[in-house]
């Protein structure tokens, strides 16, 4: 039985405002398609990946990937990133039993962190993530409060009334890759897809879909190299990652 990777990959980058997909953005000089594919190869605990790509660049994807020492097959992603996810998830076959979903917007992620959640899955948790505990005091605000100011605007005068203070110490930052088996992935997502064409609303990660069915979620310890390049501002946080490696 094999591990297949679903890296994400066809996403427009908007909040990083660059003109190209984010995939393709260079990081030290290297596409970030390259960088995160080579995080899941190099973990040795993955057999394939299957790569969403932004549609109609399936040529680019596979240039932007160069060579790798695992097969990497390319499709069209979706409008969201589940339904991304979902397109991934239809090349995966019997002959698999446990399923990554990874952001190539988190490269850096280490591979001992990939093999670390593929060991978690194959030890028997079906659904499992990275996580991290959270340094910041977290508050939720108002529902009724406006959409917050993009990242470097400062000029929209946004305040936004808090409501509470959420407890800290039971909270994780989550990253990927997250681990899943197969065939509850494949459920999850069945009925996932159903409820956000209902409510117009995609889940923001694969884990939450596995929640909605009532199966329980683990968390690994994640790493803070798997940072998610977002904005221009996580970029250049990543670019000096890498020098330092
Ligand atoms: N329709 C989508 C949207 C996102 N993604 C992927 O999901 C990961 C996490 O998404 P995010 O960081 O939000 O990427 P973008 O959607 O490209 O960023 P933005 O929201 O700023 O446009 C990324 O690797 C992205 O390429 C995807 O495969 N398909
Ligand atoms: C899946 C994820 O990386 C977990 O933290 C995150 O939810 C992706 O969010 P995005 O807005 O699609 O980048």
């Amino acid at each position: 039985m094999t591990t297949l990777a679903i890296l994400t990959a066809a996403g427009s980058g908007t909040r990083l405002g660059r003109e190209i997909p984010k995939a393709f953005v260079p990081v030290g000089g290297v596409p970030m398609i390259a960088l995160a594919a080579r995080g899941l190869a190099d973990s040795g605990a993955v057999d394939a990946v299957v790569v969403t790509s932004p549609p109609g660049r399936a040529a680019d994807m596979v240039a932007a990937l160069g060579a790798l020492p695992i097969p990497v097959e390319v499709v069209d992603g979706g409008s969201t990133r589940q339904a991304s996810v979902a397109a991934g998830l239809r090349r995966a076959d019997a002959s698999t039993d446990v399923v990554l979903v990874h952001d190539a917007a988190r490269p850096l992620a280490p591979p001992a962190l990939v093999a670390r959640v593929v060991a978690a899955v194959r030890s028997g948790h079906p659904a499992v993530v990275p996580g991290l505990p959270v340094t910041d005091t977290i508050k939720r605000v108002a529902p009724d409060a406006g959409a917050p100011a993009p990242p470097g605007d400062d000029t929209t005068p946004v305040v936004e009334r808090v409501v509470d203070t959420l407890d800290r110490t039971v909270l994780r930052a989550v990253q990927t890759p997250q681990g899943f088996d197969r065939e509850l992935l494949q459920r999850a997502h069945a009925e996932g897809a159903a409820r956000a064409a209902a409510e117009h609303l995609a889940a923001t990660d694969d884990a939450g879909l596995v929640e909605a069915l009532g199966v329980p979620v683990h968390l690994v310890r994640g790493d803070s190299a798997a940072l998610k390049i977002t904005t221009p501002y996580d970029l250049a946080v990543a670019e000096l990652l890498l020098e330092g490696r």
